[in-house]
């Protein structure tokens, strides 16, 4: 029988990927709902050829631009999508905060979650990880260091002989940059990620570390990790991407080629494998692998974001929110690259978490207060002239 897939983001990097793997393999996939941004050309493309029978647009003016069956927008768009009876998973593939509803939608209708988008479980971890216990549904990670986690976790082993897990960070285009020029990075270079072709805003967080920090805090969630238990390697040629420590000393590590279109696969057809488009791995012809822990003063964010996952409650969400409008803000040439990690930090002091349980309301309030938060730093920062000039780290 063939898997009835929801794709959100089928636009993006991760969106365009998982078309590719149903490509691939055709008998194994129906595509019954596509949800995009504002790649309106693109998704009609896509519509063209997967015929689904619903499809989101985030604008709701942008419908009307759209030739489909249904055409939804915004966010109940995205819910309908992933709550459509015909789907039986839903990849989670947009960008940001948008998703963390119809995540939850999702989980709440029983759909299968093949989870890329980090930001969602940052924000909303606990939330989504109690709903899809309470309902027995499973969250498959395509994060790749999470599916070597996940890989590695398959082996039989009991909780307690879990010492640790390591996830790997390839450093990004700065790892060697002196620390003096890292003030003057420019947004071309910071996207130039030295293996990895992806969405720009997950770029520049693997340019400050900042991508590892919220890796980290996924980990947390979705394998049920003290913060203690959870490293980070910098390997630059991202060929492990993360290992798993059992407490007799034995480490398991998932290795391949740096292609998300197999993290993507597997998360789609498991527990089958299924060869995979990329390039087998031929470690002979792997000079060598290299491993280094990560500098803190080159990488403030990976630190700021540790912080933030253990202070739980709204702290993760803030940092999430504070990181988007700083990383658009450097995009946009109106703050240095350095100056990412000072906002974060900036609205992270500033935050007072709401006290009791955490709830969906708590996160809107935190984000939409982060945002503001992190704009208006930007914006003094902009009067005491050029792009930044934010007061340096202590
Ligand atoms: N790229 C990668 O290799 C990896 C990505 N991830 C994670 O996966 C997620 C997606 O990353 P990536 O694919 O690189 O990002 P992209 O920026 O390439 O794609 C984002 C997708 O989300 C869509 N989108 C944006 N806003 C909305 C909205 N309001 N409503 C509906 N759809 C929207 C975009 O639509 P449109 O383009 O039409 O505007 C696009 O389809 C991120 O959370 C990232 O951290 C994780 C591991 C690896
Ligand atoms: C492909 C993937 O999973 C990204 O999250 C990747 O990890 C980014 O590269 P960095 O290791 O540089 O953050
Ligand atoms: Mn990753």
């Amino acid at each position: 029988m063939k898997t009835r897939l929801a794709v959100l983001g089928s636009t993006g990097s991760i969106g365009r990927q998982t078309l590719e793997v149903v490509d691939a393999y055709p008998d194994h996939f129906d595509v019954v709902a596509l949800a995009a941004g504002h790649n309106i050309v693109l998704l009609q493309q896509q519509i063209d050829r997967y015929r689904p029978q619903i499809v989101s647009v985030a604008r709701d003016e942008d419908r009307a631009l759209v030739q489909a069956r249904t055409v939804l927008a915004g966010e109940d768009g995205l819910i309908a999508a992933a709550t459509a009876p015909e789907v039986d998973l839903v990849v989670v593939a947009t960008s940001g905060h948008q998703a963390i509803r119809p995540t939850l939608a999702a989980i709440a209708a029983g759909k299968t979650i093949a989870l890329a988008n980090k930001e969602t479980v940052v924000c909303a971890g606990e939330l989504i990880v109690a709903e899809a216990r309470r309902r027995g549904v499973q969250i498959r990670p395509i994060d790749s260091e999470h599916s070597g986690i996940w890989q590695c976790l398959s082996v039989p082993h009991r909780r307690e002989e879990l010492a640790r897990v390591t996830l790997t960070a390839s450093g990004g285009p700065f790892r060697d940059t002196p620390l003096s020029r890292l003030e003057q990075v420019t947004a071309a270079e910071a996207l130039a990620h030295p293996v990895w072709k992806m969405g720009s805003k997950i770029t520049v967080d693997s340019a400050t570390l900042m991508n590892k920090g919220l890796e980290v805090i996924e980990a947390h969630w979705l394998f049920d990790l003290p913060f203690e238990q959870i490293d980070v390697l910098i390997h630059p040629q991202s060929i492990v991407h993360a290992l798993v420590t059992f407490r007799d000393g034995s480490v398991l590590a998932q290795l391949a080629c740096p292609d998300m279109r197999l993290p993507i696969q597997y998360a789609l057809v498991y527990p089958e494998r299924l060869p995979a488009a990329c390039q087998p791995l031929d470690l002979g012809a792997v000079s060598r692998l290299e491993f280094a822990p990560p500098d803190l003063e080159r990488f403030p964010a990976l630190q700021l974001a540790r912080e933030a996952g253990q202070a739980g409650s709204t702290y993760p969400t803030v940092l999430s929110s504070a990181d988007e409008v700083a990383v658009a803000a450097f995009l946009r040439g109106e703050l240095r690259f350095t100056d990412i990690a000072r906002v974060v930090r900036d609205v992270l002091e500033r935050h007072q978490a709401p006290g009791g349980p955490l709830t969906l309301e708590h996160i809107a309030e935190a984000d939409g207060w982060a945002r503001a938060e992190a704009r208006r730093r930007i914006q003094q920062a902009r009067f005491v002239g050029g792009a930044s000039r934010l007061p340096r780290q202590r």
